[in-house]
């Protein structure tokens, strides 16, 4: 049977791809982008940003020698046709799945992955390194970092140009503008580069290009210098990258091949190196009519039917955490006109675009600026303002410091709204949720709150609002809650007190967020063993409820903590106050069940916590070798 791909098929590795002849090009890009929708149709996974960049990534691939030139992708959830083209085809219908391919690049995948990534802005601080490192090494290949206009807002970007304007080392910055982040953009640098890409310069060069290219012979090498010359003629004035010291060339075509190769190949071939930012623009979702015409160009998607685009619907047995967020904000915004809401480009991820509907004046996208939102939600909370930073656990690991200096330590009531807490799935390790409660619960001052269901997530949503003392922190994961009955209205909970679920008196388990429900079945499970459990659910990482944990401490013979987090959260709050207290003194075995001191691999959640072993299973097991010949007798 004729394949659908022949060029590609020719293709498994660049050093092939480069043998082609430039007008093969536009072929390989059409099969590029019609294997990446069909792979993704399979897995589900980041679709727009990939069939964006897929003359990009051939051109890249075709003028540069990787993986001795260094592609670094910024985040990296667009490099699946990268993917495709440097020997991962095969296993490209893996991916995100467990034991598959990472959603994102990563150094131990392959040799053409310089730099892992998954969190935003980082590729021109890491090209820049590398670049320097070649300089020092006495080495002369070529580091390209593909930044896109969403991600080019956060502070890192500039604080990379900064240092690479005044050191000039050569360094190929490729800004993809899509004018899209995961939601449209944001911020005053988007508007600036949207007007650098209307201004009438740039769509004369469009034309300007395709002329230049069509009268003059291949190959096309002999046009390059000229259509770069014309592409840098045409925006009048020194840019924002020039002023940086960047030599900038653009805006051009991103699809238009016919531009990107002599570009790139002059920029490659340019004697005296220094650092260059070719402004290329881009359209997200680029040849799948379903994704050009979705809000989001389909940024994110489920497993979907190539045909139509329409994605397969898991079953909702209960609303997700988010949304029971959002619409628990949105009750308590209603009655105290303080509460705002801030998210850091996650609009639709943090609940905080219904927010937005309901209160245009009071939510605030401020772009991919994790430690901005920080610092700006403490400036509003000086003011009498309840804000609400709305944002994965995940993410607020960059804005750490501004949370300990301009939070904590000045004591102010920000209220942070940790969503994907807890292990995510298919996003694998980046994404994991895994250290809030380790990094928040060591400060002076903080309230850490995890929700154990989508009940106790509204009445922490009230409690939050309640709180004015200083910062509050309330955590819950990805995905669906369990289904119980909600609240009619947000209880506002004491602050540092825990709830006893079901009463026992030889082991006590003490759990803190969702492991709830298997606490409960390991529960029944050690009762048919003949182990009568009580299973208490602590709600507050910190303060710990003491007169609970005394208690547990004082009427059990082992004491099981459970948390969806790194070691150094609340089991260790616990074991520091059983310690202080000497409640360990009297023989107590406790034990602290906590994520696995390394990354875990993608996969979905359910798989990811058996092996980290945080079940019911893992309870049980966890007990009975607590209370080794003991429990044999009283199983036996
Ligand atoms: C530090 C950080 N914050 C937020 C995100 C979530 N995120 C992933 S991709 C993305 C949008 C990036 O936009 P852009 O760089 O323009 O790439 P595009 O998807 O448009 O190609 C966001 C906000 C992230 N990965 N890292
Ligand atoms: C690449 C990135 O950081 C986001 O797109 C992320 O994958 C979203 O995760 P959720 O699907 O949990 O919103
Ligand atoms: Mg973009």
């Amino acid at each position: 049977m004729a394949t659908k791909t022949p060029l590609l098929d020719q293709c498994p590795t660049p050093e092939r791809l480069r043998a082609l002849r430039p007008e093969q090009l536009r072929q390989l890009a059409d099969e590029l982008r019609s294997e990446t929708i069909d792979a993704v149709s399979v897995t589900g996974g980041h679709l727009g940003a990939g069939l964006g960049v897929v003359e990009l990534t051939v051109a890249l691939h075709y003028v540069f020698d990787t993986p001795s030139d260094r592609i670094i992708w910024d985040v990296g959830h667009q490099a699946y046709p990268h993917k495709i083209l440097t020997g991962r085809r095969e296993r490209i219908r893996t991916l995100r799945t467990g034991g598959g391919l990472s959603g994102f690049t990563r150094r131990s995948e392959s040799v053409y992955d310089p730099f892992g990534a998954a969190h935003s802005s980082t590729s021109i601080s890491a090209g820049l390194g590398m670049a320097v490192a070649r300089d020092l090494a006495g080495g002369n290949n070529h580091v390209i970092a593909v930044i896109g206009d969403g991600s080019i807002s956060a502070g890192m970007a500039y604080e990379a140009m900064n240092n690479a304007g005044a050191l000039g080392s050569r360094l190929v910055v490729i800004l993809n503008d899509n004018d899209m982040s995961i939601a449209p953009p944001v911020g005053a640098v988007s508007g600036y580069l949207a007007r650098l890409v209307s201004s009438s310069q740039y769509r004369h060069l469009r034309n300007l290009g395709r002329q230049v290219a069509e009268h003059l012979p291949r190959p096309l090498q002999n046009a390059a210098r000229r259509v770069e010359e014309y592409a840098r003629g045409m925006v009048m004035g020194g840019t924002l990258f020039e002023e940086l010291g960047f030599y900038y060339v653009g805006p051009i075509d991103g699809h238009d091949l016919d531009q990107l190769v002599p570009i790139l190949e002059n920029i490659r071939d340019e004697p005296n190196g220094r650092p260059v930012l070719i402004h290329a623009v881009t359209q997200k979702g680029k040849g799948y009519a379903p994704a050009e015409a979705s809000a989001d160009k389909l940024h994110a998607v489920g497993r979907f039917d190539v045909v139509t685009g329409a994605q397969a619907k898991a079953k909702a047995n209960a609303p997700t955490y988010t949304r029971v967020f959002a619409d628990s904000l949105i009750k308590e915004a209603k009655a105290d006109d303080k509460v705002v809401a801030i998210t850091a480009a996650m609009p639709s991820g943090t609940g905080l675009d219904l927010f937005g509907q309901a209160f245009p004046t009071r939510t605030f996208d401020v772009g991919i600026a994790e430690q901005h939102a920080v610092t700006f939600a403490a400036g509003m909370a000086t003011e009498g303002y309840k804000p609400f930073v709305a944002i994965y656990s995940t993410f607020l690991q960059r804005g750490y410091d501004q949370l300990v200096h301009d939070v904590s330590i000045q004591n102010l009531p920000v209220r942070f709204a940790m969503d994907r807490a807890g292990l995510v799935g298919a996003d694998g390790a980046t994404h994991a949720g895994a250290f809030d409660l380790a990094y928040l619960c060591c400060l002076p001052n903080m309230v850490v709150m995890a929700a154990a269901d989508e009940a106790e997530l509204v009445h922490m949503v009230a409690t939050s609002v309640a709180y004015d003392a200083g910062p509050i922190a309330l955590r819950y994961p990805r995905g669906e809650g369990v289904g119980v009955e909600m609240p009619e209205k947000g209880e506002v909970l004491p602050i540092g007190k825990g709830r006893i679920v079901r009463e026992g008196n030889t082991v006590a388990i003490l759990s803190l967020g969702t492991r709830l429900g298997e606490a409960l079945k390991a529960a029944e499970d050690l009762a048919a063993r003949g182990l009568s459990t009580t299973v208490a659910d602590a709600r507050f990482a910190k303060p710990i409820d003491k007169e609970l944990v005394r208690r547990l401490a004082v009427e059990h013979e082992v004491l099981v903590t459970i948390e969806e987090g790194s070691v150094g959260g609340f089991g260790a709050q616990v074991m520091q106050f059983l310690a202080e207290e000497g409640l360990f003194d009297r023989g107590l075995k406790v034990r602290p069940m906590v994520l696995p001191d390394r990354y875990q691999e993608h996969d979905n959640p359910a798989k990811q916590y058996d092996e980290a072993g945080l079940n019911a299973n893992g309870i049980v097991d966890t007990v009975l070798k607590a209370l080794g010949a003991n429990a044999q007798v009283r199983t036996a």
